[in-house]
């Protein structure tokens, strides 16, 4: 069994940095415990990037990448380079790793923890016991479309993106989604905006053809607009919900919601060659250099990999099991807060999980 992994560190701008520390923390702890060894290679990106080389992704940054067994993402993004083009934003960094590393599959569960559920603004019967998972397809959609741009038309500027899918493209994430709930509770809801976009009638179709051969697991498909008002609704109905790169992206943050902050919620990216794992939520720049973000998100990002990528499913487990006691014994970041518990900062935060471990 393999027991040395080359991991490539991008920790990015705002909170990223502070988050990433957290996590790197806690697979020290599991490195130690299970007997692995971690090779980190730093790498820049972002904003951070754009400040150094001009570019938000380097080409050594990229052949870090390329060169691991997984990268560990922070986030990326900020008011300073808000008035960038689109195309020279720190973001485009990791539209373009996504692209470039093929991450097609964009896995983020989101789990109600039982101590955080009194203090949610839902009601505590409607989030009792969501457990579901948003496979986001991340290469393709509008944010990758062309033709893509800004001009002048007719004397009037015009902005205009393109929402494209390709079979093949849909047919490859339909399939993990299938695949994902037979390990479930055997149910996909793909959710599209057919009633009206070309794109998501080919996106219904493709998924209902695939679906001829996993007949053994419930589809039922979703306009993207009811989808958003029953993940509130009555998100203990969901399992696995399949949708496009721009819809998992919303929707995904909604389910933020349930589980009582972003902060809560990690990823993982997964292609034919390549991982990515980071948290669903961006730079934070409204908390950012406080030292109080949450790093749970990134700390279970992290947790996926050693599943995933380590093949180590009991020390995600252990990682998981540590978070939770961690709620149960009452600390809380600013963002989970709520009166009675204990109020702790990031660095407070991940020592209480490495306590736990
Ligand atoms: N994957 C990435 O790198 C992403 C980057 N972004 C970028 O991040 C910047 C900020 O975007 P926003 O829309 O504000 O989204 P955001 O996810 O950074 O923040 C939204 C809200 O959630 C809070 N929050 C997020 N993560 C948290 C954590 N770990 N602990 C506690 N609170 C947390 C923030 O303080 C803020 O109030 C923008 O430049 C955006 O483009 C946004 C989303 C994803
Ligand atoms: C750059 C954005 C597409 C990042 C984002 O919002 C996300 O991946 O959730
Ligand atoms: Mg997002």
């Amino acid at each position: 069994m393999k027991k040395h992994f080359k991991i490539a560190v991008l920790p990015g701008d705002g909170i990223g940095p502070e988050i990433i520390e957290s996590a790197l923390k806690v697979l020290d702890v599991i490195s130690k415990k299970y007997g692995i060894t971690f090779e980190y290679k730093h790498g820049l990106v972002g904003g951070a990037a754009i400040d150094e080389t001009g570019d938000p992704l380097p080409p050594e940054t990229l052949k870090i990448c390329k060169e691991s067994d997984a990268v560990l993402f922070g986030a990326v993004g900020g008011e300073k380079w808000d008035n960038l083009p689109t195309d020279k934003r720190p973001e485009k960094g990791l539209l373009r790793i996504r692209k470039e590393l093929e991450l097609f599959a964009n896995i983020r569960p989101a789990k109600a923890y039982a101590p955080l559920l009194s203090s949610s603004p839902l009601k505590e019967e409607v989030i009792k016991g969501v457990d579901l998972v948003v496979l986001r397809e991340l290469t393709g959609d509008v944010y990758f479309g062309e033709p893509r741009g800004r001009e002048v038309r007719n004397g009037e500027r015009v902005g205009y993106n393109t929402m494209i899918y390709y079979e093949h493209e849909i047919k490859r994430i339909a399939k993990v989604a299938f695949e994902m709930a037979r390990n479930r509770r055997k149910k996909v809801t793909s959710v599209d905006k057919a009633n009206v976009l070309e794109v998501s009638g080919l996106w219904r179709e493709v998924v209902n053809e695939v679906h001829a051969d996993y007949l053994d697991v419930d589809l039922e498909h979703m306009y993207v607009d009811n989808c958003a008002m029953q993940l509130i609704r009555r998100p203990k109905d969901f399992d696995v919900i399949v949708t496009g790169n721009i819809f998992g992206d919303i929707i995904s943050d909604e389910a933020g919601a349930l589980t009582g902050s972003l902060g809560m919620l990690p990823s993982a990216s997964i292609g034919e060659r390549y991982a990515f794992y980071e948290p669903i939520h961006g730079s934070a720049p409204d908390i950012a250099g406080k030292g109080i973000a949450n790093p749970i998100a990134t700390i279970l990002s992290a947790a996926m990999m050693l599943e995933i990528t380590c093949k180590l499913p009991q020390a995600a487990r252990d990682i998981e099991k540590a978070v939770e006691k961690v709620l149960e014994d009452d600390y809380r970041t600013a963002d989970i807060w709520s009166p009675g518990t204990k109020k702790v900062n990031t660095a407070e935060m991940t020592e209480e999980i490495i306590k736990r471990l």
